[in-house]
This record gives structure tokens, sequence and C-alpha cells, in this order.
């Protein structure tokens, strides 16, 4: 066996069978998968390391080996016991390396703290080596963790891991490390050709914002039997009612109910915090919420008020879409305003037609919306909040049309895709339309009777559809990350101490691993934790129009906002996407960048924000 450049271990704790893993990028040329009782590992090395070559004696192996950026599909791992299973996964630039045959012996390895972490060991190692500490696999029943392995002369490396569970006192990152599926290509399921009449051209004729009727506005809270532990749930209603929610109003920590905190060290969720609750239960929203004691009291200074009252929000879609939801979750107070495109939120605050605009990212079963960060990078805005929101998609027809008679799905692209086996289940053809409240709003204006859409059961209220299915989506975690941009400077003030998160995007020449490795330890060696890192390798300039035809990816547009004389747009095939933890003025943040942008071509911050892995629920 050769010598992995990097590894990546992932603890699952979910009951899920398999996992699937792709990369873009051609560094990354092999993977090699693993799995095995994290309790059997735990009686041999105190359950803070693995280790893929302590052998098949000890763990299930097996090997993927996958050129390009095809997905490497971890199959038929049993289910299992909240974590108990782990999967452990390596990519490596092979195999330029040789492993000696003890290099990885469990003789070699010794107890060494990194990073002053008790829970990181590394096998002692001539060469620097770095640890970068908990990320997850876009799932929050799947924490990920990542050891970087850099080569000594004698080509021997060690790995470095971490066992995530051990890190209980903060919530893991709920998105990071995106290694899943993106999509930038069309998706083989979704048909190009529609043996369907065309679909009529919506017209965006809404002016109003979320008007929604009462009723609307305070769903039930969602059972939480399913629920990871490891992240708040809190219904959106909750945050509607709660007055300053987000952190846009100071709110005062509250004792936890019984001093104890729930699984992994995190404080209990779902009612147990401060008042105003729903159900009698006491508030969830961002309190305590996550081990998150204080929440971060931003100052808006663009004339809204605490809850978003005066701004106006643009999103993509008719009302009643997940994105007016997420941006009235984040700002209850606002104004919401539709647009055609995703571009048109944008190109409206750029222009001051609005004041913020809500962009859905990334999404737990999908990955990161790579369009959408494409979009972001082209402008010239900056995040100034995250709102991760639970998606619950039900199956909307016309009254009175039964199951049976539906021929066609019309849906957001994102929505099919989620509901992807349900929709081949029922054996429907898939059209993809700008939104899923635009699919439902077409759905009634049209009459169409063959034809189902999917959507919130929020928007079938709205436009007075029927719920033919509930739950339609392919996992029941389904959660989507919204960003909420705005012009810069930043309207979002944040202490230096808060709990807060940097993204930024990094172009690089490419060619090597080195540069990923040097950027994870300008992160590492300052204890910065990471929350987001994807790799993009596209083709380069020149050859984007023949890569594209040949399945190859145009290189990534980036505005180059400090680009003298004007903000210019500038292409880069090798870009990394990174989001880390601390505000960007934290000076350890701040050094971190200063050090990646003497080895990178360019280096943009997109924004500085209140950290909030509260799952919103709109059901
Ligand atoms: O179409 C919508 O309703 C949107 O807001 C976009 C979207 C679609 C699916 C999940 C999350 C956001």
């Amino acid at each position: 066996m050769g010598h992995w450049d990097l590894a990546l271990a992932i603890t699952a704790t979910g009951p899920e069978k398999n996992a699937t893993i792709s990369i873009r990028g051609r560094e990354l040329l092999r993977a090699q998968a693993w799995h095995g009782s994290m309790a059997r590992h735990a009686s041999k090395s105190d359950g803070a390391f693995v280790h893929p070559r302590v052998g098949p004696t000890d763990f299930t192996t097996g090997v993927w080996s996958e050129r390009g950026h095809r997905p490497v599909t971890l199959q038929g791992v049993p289910p299992c016991d909240e974590r108990d299973q782990w999967y452990g996964l390596g990519f490596g630039a092979m195999p330029t390396v040789t492993h000696k045959p003890d290099a990885g012996g469990q003789g070699e390895r010794r107890k060494q703290p990194i990073n002053g972490s008790p829970y990181n060991y590394s096998r002692q190692s001539p060469h620097r080596t770095t640890t970068f500490p908990s990320c997850s696999l876009g799932c929050p029943a799947r924490q990920a963790l990542i050891s970087l392995d850099t080569p000594d002369a004698a080509g021997r490396g060690g790995y470095i891991s971490q066992d995530s569970r051990l890190k209980s006192l903060r919530p893991p990152p709920l998105f990071a490390c995106k290694l899943r599926p993106t999509h930038a290509e069309p998706r083989p399921d979704l048909p190009t050709q529609s043996p369907h009449p065309p679909l009529p051209r919506r017209s965006m004729a809404y002016t109003s914002s979320l008007h929604l009727p009462k009723h609307l506005l305070l769903p039930n809270p969602r059972r939480t039997s399913r629920r990871p532990s490891s992240v708040s749930f809190v219904p959106a209603a909750a945050a509607n009612t709660s007055g300053g929610v987000n952190g846009h109003a100071p709110e005062k920590p509250t004792p936890k109910p019984n001093g104890k905190k729930g699984v992994n060290g995190i404080n209990g969720v779902n009612g147990k915090k401060a008042a105003n609750g729903i159900n009698g239960k006491k508030k969830g929203v961002n309190g305590h919420v996550n081990g998150h004691a204080d929440r971060i009291h931003l100052s808006v200074s663009t004339g809204g008020g605490q809850d978003g009252s005066g701004l106006r929000v643009a999103f993509q879609g008719a009302p009643g879409a997940y994105s007016e939801f997420a941006a009235k979750t984040a700002l209850p107070g606002c104004d919401t305003v539709p647009c055609r495109a995703f571009a048109d939120a944008l190109a409206a605050v750029e222009r001051g037609g609005a004041d913020r605009a809500i962009l859905p990212v990334e999404s737990t079963m999908e990955g990161t919306a790579l369009r959408n960060y494409d979009l972001l990078l082209r402008h010239d805005l900056v995040v100034v909040q995250e709102i991760n929101l639970f998606v619950h998609y039900c199956l909307l027809a016309m009254p009175g049309v039964r199951a049976a008679e539906v021929r066609r799905v019309i849906s957001h692209p994102m929505a099919l895709a989620h509901c992807g086996r349900a929709l081949a289940r029922l054996g429907v053809d898939r059209e993809p339309v700008e939104d899923t409240a635009g699919a439902v709003e077409m759905l009634r204006s049209n009459r169409m009777l063959d034809t189902a859409a999917i959507a919130s059961p929020r928007a079938a209220d709205l436009y007075g559809l029927d719920v033919l299915a509930h739950g339609l989506q392919d996992e029941s975690w389904n959660v989507t990350r919204f960003l909420l941009l705005s012009r810069p400077p930043s309207p979002v003030a944040l202490p230096v101490d808060s709990d807060a998160k940097t993204s930024m995007v990094v172009a690089h020449r490419g060619g090597s691993m080195m540069v990923l490795l040097k950027v994870l330890s300008a992160f590492s060696s300052r204890n910065i934790n990471l929350t987001k890192l994807e790799v993009i390798n596209n083709e380069d300039g020149a050859s984007a129009a023949a890569a594209a035809g040949a399945g190859g990816h145009p290189p990534v547009m980036i505005l180059d906002t400090k680009a003298r004389g004007a903000p210019t747009l500038r292409a880069f095939p090798h870009v990394l996407y990174v989001d880390c933890e601390g505000a960007s003025h934290d000076p350890r943040v701040r050094e971190a960048i200063q050090e990646i942008e003497k080895f990178a071509v360019f280096v943009r911050v997109l924004g500085c924000y209140a950290a909030d892995s509260t799952v919103y629920d709109l059901q």
C-alpha cells in the first residue's frame, strides 16, 4: 500500500447504509475506504486514533480506486447504533511515494498532543504533521475529520486523526468539507427533452413580501425522534415569535435547566431554553443552543430594525419559496422581494433595489450549489448571516387530482434532485422550473391536471393546492444552508471573541497538493477550525469551451473587488472555497489569511458573520 497525502476520516453516527462522496479535481486520484467498529477500535488505541493500515484483521477494508471526479460510494455499511460505526476515507496523489512495511505499524505510534488538544495523537514523525480537526460531511449525522500527512524524505508519513466524538463541547460544524456530488454538469437523471408541451413562462408580477396567514407562520414543532442529537433544531415559528432572533437582539444567557448537557456535550435543545417558547416550552432560539453560550449582537446599520424591519430582502422565486422562508427566518420583520433568478436577486442588492439577498449555497443532500456559489463570487457583495433550514418536500396538485393521474412533476432542480428516488418510484417525468413556489403557482394559474409540483406544505396552503404526499425527499435529513448577502462594507459588527465564521475563496496555480496542505496548515497551526473546504480544479481558461464539451468545467470567475481601477472579473481554474471559525479581524484568522496570500494567486474574503448551526424548521 502506498502513502496518502491527505486522509479524511468520517465518523458515521447515523443509520444510513451508504455514503457517497465525490471530489472534483484531478489531483485527488484515489480513494480508499474502510469501516469498522469504534468500540473495537477503542480497545486498541483508546479511540482517538484511526489508521487504515492497522490491517484487515481489525477492520473491514474496501478499496475504491476512482479517477476523475466520479463519486466514491461506500456501499452496504451496516446500520449502526449511534456513534458506534465509523467510515474512513483517504484521498491521495498516489503512488509517488512507497510505503515501508512497518511505517504505519502500531509500534511506531506514540501519543503526542497536537495543537494543544489532548485528543490528537500522532505517530512520531520527523516531518511536520498538521491536524485539521473536525469537519463534517454535509450531514450532521456524519462528522468528518481530516488529517494531513506530509511525506518525509524517506517516503514515510503518519496519519494524524482526531476522534470527533471527543470534541464534544462544541457543536460539529454542519456543512463542511464538501466532498459530495456537486452536479456542475447537468444531472443524468434530469431529462433534457420533455414529452410534455412546454411549460408556460411564468410572469413575475409579484410585488409584495411574504404575508402569510398567521396559521402558516406558527407551524407545529417537528417530531424530534429522528433528529441527530448534535444540532439544535428550532421550529421557525419560534424564530418568528421571539422578537430578537439570530443574534439581531441582545439576549441574556440563561442557565440550562439542570446544568447538564445533552448528548455530545451539547446543550439541550427543543424547548429547554428561555421563556416565550411554543407549546408551553421554553424558547430554543439562540439562547444557549448548541453550546453557543452567548449570541452575537449584530448591529445592522442600514436602517433596518433589530428584526430586519425596514430591510428589503431579495430572493429567487415566488412567494412561498424556501428562500423566502429563509429570509423571514433570518430577518422576521423584513420585506421580501421576489426575483426571477438568483442573479436578479444579487443584482437588485448591488444596484440598491434591495438591501439584502438570500442565496441557498449548499445542502446536506447535494453538497455545494456550485452555480449559486459561483454567482456569489461574481458579485461585490458580502456574507452577513447564515441560515440553516430543514427542507421538507411535498407533492402538490390541483384540488381533486389523484396521484395516479400525475404524469409530470415540476419544481426547482434542487428539489427534483432531492426527491429523485421518490419520483422514480412514481414513474413520472420531471421538469425543472425556477423555484418550488413558482411551480405551484404555475400549476394553479394554468390549471394543470396531469402535473404535480414539489414544494413546501406552506406553498400548498398559500396557493390552495392539495398535498398528495409528504416528506418526498430521499433522505429524511435534508437541510439547506442559505447565506444572507449585503453590499459592502458589511453592516454587521462582530466582536473578535464572538462565535463567528469567515468565508473566503483562495485561487492558486494548481498542479500539486501542496497548496491545499499549506492552506490547511495556515489554519491548523493557529488552531483554527475549518467548517467548509471545497476543492475546485477546473480546466484552464483557454481550453474551457472545448473542455466543457468534453465534460470539463470552465474556470471559476471571481470578482476581484480590490483590483486597481475598478472591480474586475478574473478567471481561476484552481480554487478553494474555505469557511473557517473566527472573525476575519481576529488576529489569528488575519494572520492565517496573510500567510495564504503569500503563496496563493488570489484571496478574497467573502464575509464574516455569526456562526449559527441552528436548523430552522418550517413545517
Ligand atoms: O425553489 C425554492 O423554493 C427555493 O427557494 C430554492 C430552493 C429549492 C430547494 C431547496 C432549497 C431552496
